[in-house]
């Protein structure tokens, strides 16, 4: 669906307008040959006229991703996102054909409930994730039977500490308070969950906007990822993104932003 593509320049958010997109502007993403590209530190923004076209974008993306990690090193880890966003994407990527028996799948946060619950992040992955081709893949949810995550957290960590890090791709969401994974403003504990130093892989958190309470990977541990995604829909996430790349800017997702890696963001209206 080249042809509902935006634009796939690598332009300042700040800068993406509508009356930027266009053609892509190829002047600015220089070839150096099959399959070479030279790779940008700062965020590249790859916009389309509507979900139906970036669902499909993304999901071919992200399989192309699953079978080099499959081909390189026999297996794939793919950390998701949860809310409402993905959902089309899930039901895409299911369908694409390649060896999902080698793909584990986990979630790069939950909200503490379990998959009974319709706010469960784990609960849209089996029902639009899990299925069709995808079905054959492994899931590692990140919720466990225990009252908080407090209570629930070493047993997580003994989950997840049995994958096997890095991630081959991570997709990120947004949540219009800037939120990215369960990094929320006034999280009480978003300033460990930021901390590229702390060598934790997941965290709970509790914030006023989140909810209930969270588990979360960790930035450090989602920087890792050989590719990262973020995947946005909406003119007011696209200011919110705007705001987080102002100079100093506390919005949790302007960490993701300034980190100073590859991050390629799939963005429509
Ligand atoms: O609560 C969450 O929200 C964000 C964004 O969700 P959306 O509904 O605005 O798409 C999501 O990225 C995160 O994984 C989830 O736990």
């Amino acid at each position: 669906m080249v042809g509902r593509r935006r634009s796939t320049a690598p332009v300042h958010l700040r800068h993406l307008g509508p009356e930027r997109c266009g053609r892509p502007d190829r002047a600015r993403r220089p070839h150096l040959g099959r399959g070479l590209r030279i790779v940008s530190s700062s965020p590249q923004l790859h916009g389309f006229d509507d979900g139906q076209a970036l669902a499909e974008a993304l999901a071919s993306a992200i399989a192309g991703q699953l079978r080099v990690a499959i081909e390189t090193r026999g297996e794939a880890l793919l950390a998701v996102s949860g809310g409402s966003t993905p959902k089309r994407l899930f039901e895409l990527l299911s369908q694409q054909d390649l060896n999902w028996s080698r793909v584990t799948i986990t979630l790069v946060d939950e909200r503490w409930v379990p998959d009974s619950d319709e706010r469960s992040n784990a609960r849209m992955v089996e029902a639009l994730l899990l299925q069709h081709k995808a079905a054959d893949a492994e899931f590692v949810p990140l919720y466990v039977e225990a009252a908080t995550p407090e209570a629930g957290i070493a047993e997580v960590r003994t989950r997840v500490g049995a994958l096997k890090h890095p991630f081959d791709v991570v997709v990120l969401g947004m949540g219009p308070d800037g939120h990215t994974a369960s990094f929320f403003p006034g999280g009480d504990r978003l300033r460990e969950a930021l901390d590229l130093s702390n060598t934790a892989q997941v965290l709970p958190m509790r914030a006023p906007g989140a909810g209930e309470p969270r588990i979360t990977f960790t930035l450090r541990e989602l920087l890792q990822a050989h590719t990262l995604y973020l995947h946005v829909q909406g003119n007011d996430k696209r200011d919110v993104l705007a705001q987080a790349e102002q100079p100093g800017s506390a919005l949790p997702i302007a960490n993701v932003l300034r980190a100073g890696r590859q991050l390629d963001i799939y963005w429509c209206p």
